[in-house]
């Protein structure tokens, strides 16, 4: 059996800890992606899929438990180590594209090649192969302005497939478009992880996208469980 791309195990996570503001979010979470599996996270607003999904992705770190991101155990590593597996291990999309507003299309993501020590032409090249692959190639020097929302969006997925990560996490990916737009994007996540071999797991409050990906996770309580 093929090493995990994700591993959860036991998080635990909570807020303002020992004041009266205290939120306890995770408590003893587990959960496994495999390679080339796309996972859906539901769960209420507020029940954690945010929190579980930044600490997965090495941009919060837990209070207890350990995050394994294909087979290297994150918790003891360095800040430095574990900026770098960041970088090259895994992608992010939100909800709402952050790309850069003053670069173009292409310049988005060549700039994550270039963080992670990808020369420039080579970083080029991958950024119109990619921007290619989801119908973009004629829009690389474009800025996110002159886009639409779903094109902008595409953009962002191929800014978070740049450094060819292991695991790609998303909040919320299709959640500011409109229903056709959503289902293009959504389309072109789902090859990309069929292809590629990509883990995903994706935050959704839209149950028929969740129920196209290969299985669905709820947050109950802050632990994982399966959803029937
Ligand atoms: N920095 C923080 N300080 C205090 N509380 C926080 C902080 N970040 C998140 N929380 C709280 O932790 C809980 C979980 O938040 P989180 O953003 O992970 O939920 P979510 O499931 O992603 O919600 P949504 O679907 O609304 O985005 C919420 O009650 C939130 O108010």
């Amino acid at each position: 059996m093929s090493e995990a791309a994700l591993r959860l195990s036991g998080i635990e996570k909570g807020y303002l800890r020992g004041t009266p503001g205290e939120v306890i979010v995770l408590r003893g979470a587990d959960l496994e992606v495999a390679p080339g599996e796309a996972v859906a996270l539901v769960a209420p607003s507020g029940a954690g899929k945010s929190t579980l999904l930044h600490i997965a992705g090495l941009l919060d770190t837990p209070d207890a438990g350990e995050v394994v991101i294909g087979g290297e155990a994150m918790q003891s590593r360095s800040d430095r180590r574990r900026t770098i597996a960041r970088r090259r291990e895994v992608g992010f999309i939100y909800q709402f594209h952050h790309l850069l507003p003053e670069f173009t299309a292409l310049e988005n993501i060549v700039l994550p090649q270039l963080a992670n020590g990808v020369a420039p032409k080579a970083a080029g090249e991958r950024a119109r192969a990619l921007l290619a692959r989801v119908g973009l190639a004629a829009r690389a020097d474009h800025r996110p302005a002159a886009l639409s929302g779903g094109e902008q969006q595409r953009v962002a997925f191929c800014r978070a497939l740049a450094n060819a990560p292991r695991l790609l996490l998303a909040d919320e990916p299709t959640g500011n478009l409109d229903p056709d737009t959503s289902e293009r994007v959504f389309a072109v996540l789902m090859e990309l992880v069929r292809e590629t071999g990509l883990a995903a797991l994706i935050a959704t409050h839209n149950l028929d996208l969740a129920a196209r990906m290969d299985r669905t996770v709820r947050l109950d309580h802050g632990r994982v469980v399966e959803a029937a």
